[in-house]
């Protein structure tokens, strides 16, 4: 309420000196006390009430992509009512106000038409013109093959350098890319199995995906390259297979680092680039696994805003980079509630290691999604309703466990963890109580029990409602985040390499 009457130069004001979007500011918007608002008459609705009270009560902060379209709509608004009574104005000023809210909330009906309709063509129409959309198994050399999933085969690879001859790149056996100096720009490929049930569709989704989230969350997942179809069988390629394409990342995902027997410790120059100097073992271990979970967390919550649920969150799916980020891949079975693309009701395709106790995103129940116009519509109803991110903030409860709990970092370790979770409800704290292993949760104890206590809130059962498991936005509001030391000396990192 504060800000509503604070009479000072707001966000809305500043933006307000776009062209496209001036207007005149009414006097009131600087001149405004609360002496003024509670003594007048609220007789010329913008008049008297300043535009950053919508801004405040519609949710919209300053760093909103929405923020341009609410402040040209208040200005379209007054010029269309300026005749009309007061009344009038309230109830349409009412329902638009509850439009947009409807609009707006999870998983956001306008930003997924804006998506849709212009930023997608938009980045088709980019990527065409330079010369992404229209790859080429020339363009590439295969090399190492990396790891095998039911639907793909993945590899390591470059881009061919433009002084590559033909000879050598159709060369007679498989290229060592990883340490040959002429491929400066890395890749990897994703080989989509052909003849296997499912492979092709579960290709596309996860094409489809990769294009959505660059555009939706781009700082959180691998850069996608674009696909290209093979044009003849040759080595590693099948006539009319498809591969998919995305920058090299890094050379280790945090599941390889976790079966270290050094970690956190070996990952603490790379998120920090120092050492943690003067702080005991179990606080540096701490910090680092912190800035992990943020870093998870808050990629989490960028996908979730955007309707979509990653559904297969596990430690070999983070990819760490050089500098230290955490990015997300692996979006073949990720759905969309938006638009209800790749959700099939009864399916999951789960790791049951790191999969939540309700086993799907949506209740079994939850039917084929209408054609995807009308499944957006109803889309806000379907996500307040049973909170489908919450699938994956198990997943990420499941990884802070693992990650501060030594004893339960090998595979064998945690099959046993999530056995015992099930015998006792999926409550952390019953579990703690009964299991014979013996955890050092010191980690987690630190701080009065702050990771603890975010552990048990994301590692737990869907409550009433099918909530009481916390969103991502509300982990990263959770005491252990706040006033994270880890950010600090994140920050700190930042600096001293500027200098
Ligand atoms: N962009 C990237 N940069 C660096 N490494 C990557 C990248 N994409 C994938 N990898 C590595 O390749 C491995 C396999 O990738 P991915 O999980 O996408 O394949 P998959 O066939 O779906 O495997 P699975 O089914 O076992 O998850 C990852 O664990 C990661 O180590």
């Amino acid at each position: 309420m504060a800000s509503i009457l604070r009479p000072t130069t707001t966000s809305l004001q500043k933006n307000l000196s776009v062209p496209w979007l001036s207007c005149p500011l009414p006097n009131s918007l600087t001149t405004f006390t609360p002496t003024r608002r509670s003594s007048s008459k609220c007789t010329a609705l913008f008049g008297e009430i300043p535009r950053d009270f919508f801004q405040n009560a519609l949710n919209v902060d300053d760093s909103n992509p929405l923020l341009p379209f609410l402040q040209y709509g208040l200005s379209q608004f007054e010029q269309v009512t300026s005749g009309l009574p007061e009344n009038g104005r309230w109830v349409i000023l009412t329902a638009t106000g509850l439009g947009w809210i409807y609009l707006t909330v999870r998983p956001g009906v306008l930003m997924g038409a804006i998506d849709a309709y212009i930023l997608a063509p938009l980045q088709l129409g980019f990527d065409s013109l330079i010369g992404r959309r229209n790859l080429k198994m020339s363009d590439f050399v295969v090399g190492e093959r990396l790891g095998e999933g039911s639907f793909g085969v993945v590899y390591y690879g470059a881009i061919v350098p433009k002084n590559f001859s033909v000879d050598e790149r159709v060369g007679k056996a498989k290229t060592r890319v990883e340490n040959d100096d002429r491929f400066k720009e890395r890749v990897i490929l994703k080989k989509v199995k052909v003849g296997t049930k499912g492979a092709e569709e579960f290709g596309d989704y996860e094409e489809w995906f990769n294009y959505r989230v660059s555009r939706a969350a781009p700082q959180s997942c691998a850069e996608f390259l674009g696909s290209f179809v093979a044009e003849q069988t040759r080595l590693e390629f099948t006539k009319g297979g498809k591969w998919l394409v995305w920058k090299f990342e890094g050379d280790r995902n945090l599941a390889s680092y976790l079966n270290n027997r050094n970690f956190p410790f070996n990952l603490e120059s790379i998120m920090f680039k120092r050492i943690l100097e003067g702080l005991d073992p179990i606080k540096r271990s701490a910090l680092i696994i912190k800035q992990i979970m943020r870093q998870i967390i808050t990629s989490l919550k960028r996908i979730h805003d955007t309707g979509i649920v990653h559904r297969d969150i596990k430690p070999a799916n983070l990819v760490v980079t050089k500098k230290g980020q955490i990015k997300l891949i692996d979006f073949g079975a990720a759905t969309d509630l938006r638009i209800g693309k790749n959700y099939i009701p009864d399916s999951g395709l789960l790791d049951p290691d790191y999969c939540p106790p309700e086993l799907f995103v949506l209740p079994e129940e939850t039917p084929t999604p209408p054609p995807e116009p009308i499944a957006a519509i109803f889309s806000p109803v379907l996500w307040q309703l049973n909170s489908p991110d919450l699938f994956d903030m198990y997943s990420a409860g499941i990884i802070l466990m693992q990650m501060a709990v030594p004893g339960l970092r090998s595979t064998a370790a945690l099959k046993n963890f999530n056995s015992e979770l099930k015998a006792v409800g999926h409550d952390l704290n019953t579990w703690r109580e009964v299991t014979r292993s013996r955890p050092d949760l010191r980690i987690l104890d630190l701080d009065s029990g702050r990771g603890w206590d975010l552990a048990t809130k994301l590692v737990s059962e869907r409550g009433f409602l099918r909530r009481g498991r916390l969103s991502a936005a509300a982990a990263l509001r959770h005491p252990y985040f706040l006033l994270g030391g880890d950010q600090a000396a994140a920050v700190l990192s930042k600096l001293s390499l500027k200098k």
